[in-house]
């Protein structure tokens, strides 16, 4: 198992927004992440990444135990990408597609933004670019010396996971990655899961595209208010009542065709 997170639990104050949650994601599996606005996706994902605390649970990554800071856990071979995409706006696409290599060495990732724009550090070589312009290339990223700044949030997305895939990782945590992206941006960020899963590293999907995650998946997971809801078969999710309940509420849980 690549991933293996057990018993997580997470409270904001008052709210409960996860509690005993389990995930699992195999070697070459991508896992459909999916449940209606608030059910706990983005917590579960900050929660795997160190951007926020487990109350509870413990979580396993490769065998090994996945803890502190967001830093580390990208060093130890997870990458992801933001539902507000999280581009250094003032740096060009490449030196953004750059810091998904330097993140998978060095901890400092802030520092690292700070330094390039600066012109104060030169931290890449030869062999980081080169991997910049294979990646863009692969994505269908053109003109790489804009400002992230100015794309669009499609291109903005493609390049958050452009710089993700650029990390290595063995687990790629993908928080809304369709949102806002054009048909050439949702065919380059397929393209790149299905590239993944070939590597036989794994993948987490979240997105409110049922239909699209679901053709996408080996396996969905459903979340309603922050426990896990269904967690199987992508098809068999998508015709449970589970997941008329959660969209629809329990008036639709017994309808066998909501469509
Ligand atoms: N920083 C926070 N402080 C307080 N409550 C929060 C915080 N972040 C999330 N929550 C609450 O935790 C619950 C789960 O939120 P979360 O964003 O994880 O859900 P989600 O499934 O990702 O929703 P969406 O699809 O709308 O992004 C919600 O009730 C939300 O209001």
């Amino acid at each position: 198992m690549l991933l293996d997170g057990s018993g997580l639990g997470k409270d904001y104050g008052g709210v409960r927004a996860l509690s005993e949650v389990s995930i699992r994601v195999d070697r070459g599996e991508v896992l459909g992440l999916v449940g209606p606005n608030g059910a706990g996706k983005t917590t579960l994902v900050d929660l795997i990444s160190g951007a926020q605390r487990a109350d509870a649970g413990t979580l396993l990554l490769d065998g090994t135990p996945l803890r502190g800071p967001a830093s580390s856990r990208a060093r130890a071979g997870l990458a992801r990408t933001f539902q507000h995409p999280q581009l250094a706006p003032d740096l060009s696409v490449r030196d953004n597609l750059v810091l998904g290599r330097l993140a998978a060495r060095h901890g400092r990732w802030w520092d690292l933004v700070r330094g390039i724009a600066t012109g104060v550090l030169h931290p890449r070589s030869a062999s980081d670019d080169a991997a910049v312009e294979r990646l863009a290339a692969e994505l269908g990223i053109g003109r790489l010396d804009r400002a992230a700044g100015d794309l669009t949030l499609g291109e903005q997305r493609l390049v958050e996971v452009g710089r993700a895939l650029g990390q290595e990782p063995l687990v790629l945590l993908l928080d809304e990655p369709f949102a806002g992206a054009d048909a050439h941006g949702i065919s380059g960020i397929s393209d790149a899961i299905r590239a993944v899963r070939q590597r036989g590293h794994g993948v987490v999907l979240v997105d409110h595209n049922i239909d699209l995650v679901s053709a996408l998946v080996d396996r969905m997971m459903l979340l309603e208010l922050g426990a896990v809801a269904f967690d199987g078969d992508p098809a068999d999710c998508l015709a449970s009542p589970q997941l008329r309940r959660a969209y629809f509420g329990e008036w639709a849980e017994g309808l066998s065709d909501v469509s």
